[in-house]
This record gives structure tokens, sequence and C-alpha cells, in this order.
């Protein structure tokens, strides 16, 4: 019967790294590692097991040594726990080690990932996570998850904390209900009115939308969205700011801006030409058809449709698969597919949000605005 992994062992796994490195992942590795000594809780022996394994993996590469014979099971033990990690990269295992560390002490005290429940605080808006994925559920069905300035904060903040948190390997954004979000909320531009007037509101919008679009081009990770309905505006725009995209089949997708006295924003200005082609972006854009999920997923912009009955459980499937993988080479990865164009989608959000700014202060958009609010009396 295996015995009791020694604390001892435990310890041993957790000492300082005798070679000083200065590179980002090895300094987030000691720290992980300091870390480990202030747990409080005992992790029991599977979790030590694995601590002991990546440790070895980190600091040697895979498992040289001989299996050890006769009745020393927790020499054998650890033997299979690093064993175990076969092929895995000295980089991998640091990111395991100190993913899974920062797991550990999210029993004992809020992880950075915790940091995203300041976006739970926010009124019409959940964000949970679980084995490695953080998911933000825009929660304002009745108003068809309609997005106020303090949803676009919270969820900026949110994918910031959840970039430098090694426990959050995926971020997932949804809606509750029928709608997956219609948009940009209207009455936005007459609640957010502050003693500065409209100049001061159109400035302070063009900041809070340019910094939701933004930690959505500089999040490193995989951005999944999973579009569970209709969608208007700026949900829809910013689906080519996320890296996987998946909807129901009767999710249908709209851009209202001209009509709104508005232009487009999340970088649709030059994402949507080169996913969809002009003719079709401009159909898009400057027509403001709404297009269905088929025509959305030929097109480019949805990654795979599902009917919504099987819709959550294929996006969860999906998303824990991605959460599993080395974390280091999922970010390699996106960061060599995004190189070419995260500098120039940050170029873009800023000039969409300079032009919107004029446009919220225009007659066109005041007028169109109040013909929305007032449409019910
Ligand atoms: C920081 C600033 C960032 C700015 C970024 C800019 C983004 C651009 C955009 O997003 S433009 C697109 C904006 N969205 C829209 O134009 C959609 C407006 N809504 C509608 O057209 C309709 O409400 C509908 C088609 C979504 C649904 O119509 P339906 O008739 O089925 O239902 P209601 O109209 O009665 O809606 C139910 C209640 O929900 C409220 N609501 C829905 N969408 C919005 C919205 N975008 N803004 C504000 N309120 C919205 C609607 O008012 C109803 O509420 P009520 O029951 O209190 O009247």
């Amino acid at each position: 019967m295996l015995s009791v992994v020694s604390r001892s062992l435990f310890s041993r796994t957790s000492g300082l790294g005798s070679v000083r490195c200065f590179s980002d992942l090895s300094s987030r590795f000691e720290a992980a590692q300091t870390k480990l000594n202030t747990l409080t809780e005992d992790p029991g022996n599977a979790a030590k097991l694995k601590i002991y394994g990546l440790f070895k993996q980190a600091n040697q590469g895979p498992c040289n040594i001989p299996k050890p014979g006769g009745f020393n099971f927790v020499a054998k033990a650890k033997y299979d726990a690093w064993k175990g990690l076969g092929d895995m990269t000295q980089d991998q295992a640091k990111e395991e080690y100190i993913s899974f560390v920062a797991e550990l002490a999210g029993a004992d005290e809020p992880s950075p990932a915790a940091a995203p429940a300041a976006g739970a605080a926010t009124e019409g808006l959940d964000v949970s996570q679980e084995d490695g994925v953080l998911t933000i559920r825009l929660n304002r069905p009745e108003k068809f998850n309609a997005l106020t300035w303090a949803m676009y904060t919270a969820i900026g903040e949110t994918l910031n904390a959840a970039a430098e948190n090694p426990s959050v390997k995926v971020a997932v954004i949804t809606g509750t209900g029928k709608w997956y979000c219609s948009g940009n909320d209207l009455s936005n531009f007459t609640k957010n009115m502050p003693a500065g007037g409209p100049q001061e509101m159109a400035s302070n919008g063009q900041k809070v939308l340019n910094d939701f679009c933004d930690a959505m081009i500089k999040f490193p990770k995989p951005l999944v969205a999973a579009v569970n309905g209709p969608a208007i505006g700026i949900p829809v725009t910013t689906l080519g700011l996320c890296d996987l995209v998946y909807c129901t089949d009767n999710a249908t997708f709209k851009t209202p801006f001209v009509s709104l006295g508005q232009s487009p924003e999340g970088c649709s200005s030059f994402i949507f030409p080169r996913t969809f082609g002009f003719a079709k972006a401009n159909e898009m854009l400057l027509t403001e058809r709404q297009i269905t999920a088929q025509e959305a997923c030929d097109g480019g912009l949805v990654t795979r449709i599902f009917t919504e009955d099987r819709f959550r459980d294929e996006v969860d499937k999906v998303v824990k698969h991605m959460a599993s993988l080395p974390p280091q080479s999922m970010r390699i990865s996106k960061g060599l597919i995004r190189q070419e164009v995260t500098e120039k989608l940050l170029e873009v959000n800023k000039r969409e949000c300079e032009v919107l700014r004029e446009r919220w202060l225009s007659d066109e958009c005041m007028t169109a605005i109040m013909n929305f609010l007032n449409r019910k009396k």
C-alpha cells in the first residue's frame, strides 16, 4: 500500500532553484515554488506526486533514472509521477507546475483568477472559472443582454487579469437566455451623461470602448465566443477578435451602425472585408442586412454551428479540450497566428473609437438614439 508521501518530499520539491534565471517563465516558476511553501492545507498524495513529477521534468527534462525495485513504494510512486510526463518539454512542465500551484493556492486564497470576480460583481455579468475555463456570461436577458458601460469595463478587466493568471487556459464569452447580445445598450448615451455634457460623455465612451476591444485584441490565450442566439452590433463585430466562434442554428447577425448614425467598431472595418470579402462585408456594414448562422459560417466569421440542444455540450467539449493542452504551446501558437495583425488591430481600434466619438456627438446619432428610446411612447 503506498505509504503517505512524506511532506519532506513535498518540501524538497519546493526548494528554490539554485540557478537564478531571469526569463519570465523561470521567474514565474520560482515564484510558484515559493507559493507552494505557503500553502496551509496538505493537498494530498496525488497532488504532491504531480508536483514532484512536474518539478523534476521542469528541472531535468524526461525521466532519466531506472525504475526503483523492491518494496520501496514511495520511490516507485515518485518515479511513475516523473516517468508519466513522457517527453513534455521543461518549459511546458514549468507552465503546468505554475498552473497547478495556482489551482492549489486557489483553495487557500483568491487567485488572480478571482480578480474576474470583480466582473461578477458587475450587474448583468456573471464570471466563473472551472477546469481552466473562464466563462464571461452576459446576464441581463430582460434587455437581450445589451451591454452597459460597466459591463464593457468589467469584461476588459476580467480578460486582462485572466491573461496573466496561469490557472486560466481558455476564456469563453456567452449569453443568458434566447439572445447572445443585442449590442450597446442604447440608453448608455443618456445614462452616462457627466457634468461635462455630451463632449465628456463621448470621450469617456471612446476610452471605455477602446479599452474593451484592446483587451480582446491582446488576450494571449484562446478566446471563444459561444453565440447562443441572435446578435446585433458590437457582439457581432468583436467576433472577429475571437479565435473560435460557435453559434446555435437560430443565431442571426446584424450590424446596424449607419442607421444609428454610428460607424463600424470592434475592428470590423478591417476584419470584415478580409473575412467576407468587400462585397459581403459592405452588405453587412452598409446595407445592414441580417445574415443567418449558415451565412456567417460560410463567410468565415463562425467556426461551427450546432443545434440548440447540443450547443452547450459541444462548446464545452472543445474548450475543455483546449484547456487540457500545454499552455505554453497554446500561447506561442496563438501568438504566431496573430502576430501579423495584433499591432494593426490596435491601430484600427484606436481609429474606429476616434471616429465613433465624433459620431456620438452628431445629430444623426442623437436622433436615431432618441427614436429608439421613444419608439414605444
Ligand atoms: C462605451 C460605448 C460603446 C459603444 C459601442 C457601439 C456599439 C454599436 C452597437 O452595438 S449598435 C447596435 C445597438 N443595438 C441595437 O440597435 C438593437 C436595439 N434593440 C432592438 O432593435 C430590439 O430591442 C430587438 C430587436 C433587440 C428586440 O426587439 P423586440 O421587439 O423583440 O423586443 P424589445 O425591443 O421590446 O426589447 C426588449 C427589451 O430589451 C430592451 N433592449 C433590447 N436591446 C436593447 C439595446 N441595445 N439597448 C437598450 N435596450 C435594449 C428594449 O428596450 C426592451 O426593454 P423595455 O422592455 O424596457 O422596453
